[in-house]
């Protein structure tokens, strides 16, 4: 791994925030102009992960942790074909990275795909303002010298709430990932891609899945139609208040019976499915360390999280739904925010968190087994008729 001796850090930039704070930095990766939802990401590790991470699509994402781009970059941690948050911000970008897997520089990856960052020295003071007031509308810009007319143009720009971002970021056309040579396919699932990650297919994959990963504008007919042994709804960017065509999926699947499983995303979609609300945190969950509690057993995952929206359900017990009974089945210990759901008289499930990790703890993998038995009672029709 050559040193790093690119000079692009040499220039000024600015981030702005919608409220007028504005932080000085140098530009780091691409120069140029970006807007989007500025928030903050707490992993100590997996910035790879996070910057291919589709959900990210149209955020601004901080880093906590004070060195990022120690590791380089490689061709094998992707978790898609591209970087999708709008811009980075980072403390100090590594000068030499070193790694026996490093390919490139993240600062000539970052100029590469076109993605526009700030090393600056205050982003602890920037985590703390979005703590504190909300994650909001933010530019970073190499170009504009006014930051107050770099505000303005803030504010004009478009809100994370409303947006519709899952038919940007989806696959256009259908694909399939087989099992790993040596592991025999027991299962044929069908995903719904509303900004998916490379891992998630792999994970059910490497269970004995085929599956068939489907465009985020697929309906339940295009989906049942190919014959399923179970369902799975992906995570994805935007607010879950707009999915209308996904959560419609959902009901076909639900009133077919097949097992169902969703992650993120999918467990917005699932809970709209169930007519429950899905709300917008001040400044959601991003990192690898969060504590999920599972309430039947009390038993506590260390999870990986990147979500900005949740959805609002009694965590007091069973409630009714248009589908038979449901239940929360797991909660945030740092803010009591639902983390899972569960429905009682259907063969479906799904958790706010990241099951798949990529990056993160692997505590919650055996989720996918979970599904997997769904599938395979299903098979042996054993399924709760109701
Ligand atoms: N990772 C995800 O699926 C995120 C879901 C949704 N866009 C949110 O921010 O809450």
């Amino acid at each position: 791994m050559a040193v790093r001796t690119d000079a692009t850090a040499d220039q000024p930039a600015i981030l702005a925030l919608e409220d007028g704070r504005v932080f000085h930095g140098r530009s780091f990766g691409a120069s140029g102009e970006t807007f989007g939802e500025a928030v903050f990401n707490t992993g100590m590790t997996g910035y790879q992960e996070t910057l291919t991470d589709p959900s990210y699509h149209r955020q601004i994402v901080v880093m906590t942790a004070p060195h990022i781009g120690n590791t380089g970059v490689n061709d094998d941690d992707p978790e898609s074909g591209r970087i999708w948050v709008a811009g980075y911000v980072v403390r100090e970008p590594a000068r030499i990275p070193s790694n026996w897997r490093a390919q490139r520089t993240l600062d000539a990856e970052l100029r590469a795909q076109g993605v526009v960052g700030i090393a600056m020295p205050a982003t602890r003071a920037l985590t703390r303002h979005l703590r504190d007031r909300g994650a909001m509308r933010a530019a970073i810009s190499t170009v504009e010298t006014d930051p107050k007319r770099l505000v303005e143009r803030v504010r004009t720009s478009p809100e994370m709430s409303g947006a519709d971002l899952a038919g940007e970021v989806s696959t256009t056309e259908p694909y399939q990932v087989d099992p790993p040579a040596g592991v025999p396919s027991r299962f044929r699932v069908a995903a719904v891609d509303l900004g998916i990650k490379a891992m998630t297919p792999q994970r059910l994959a490497e269970r004995g899945c085929t599956v068939t990963v489907l465009p985020a504008g697929a309906t339940a007919d295009q989906i049942l139609g190919l014959e399923p042994d179970g369902v799975f709804f992906s995570n994805g960017p935007g607010d879950p208040s707009t999915a209308d065509s996904a959560v419609a999926a959902v009901r076909g699947v639900l009133h077919a019976r097949v097992p169902l499983f969703g992650i993120c995303f999918g467990n917005q979609i699932l809970g709209r499915a169930l007519e429950l609300g899905t709300y917008k945190l001040r400044f959601g969950h991003r990192g690898v360390n969060q504590p999920v509690q599972d309430v039947h057993t009390r038993r506590v995952h260390i999870t990986s999280h990147n979500h900005g929206f949740a959805v609002d359900a009694p965590t007091d017990g069973p409630f009714d739904t248009p589908f038979g009974r449901a239940e929360v089945s797991h909660v945030d210990l740092n803010d009591g925010v639902v983390e899972g759901l569960r429905l009682l008289d259907r063969p479906a499930f799904s958790v706010q968190y990241h099951p798949e990790a990529a990056a993160g703890p692997h505590d919650a993998a055996e989720l996918f087994d979970t599904f997997c038995e769904l599938m395979a009672q299903r098979e042996a029709g054993a399924v709760t008729p109701g």
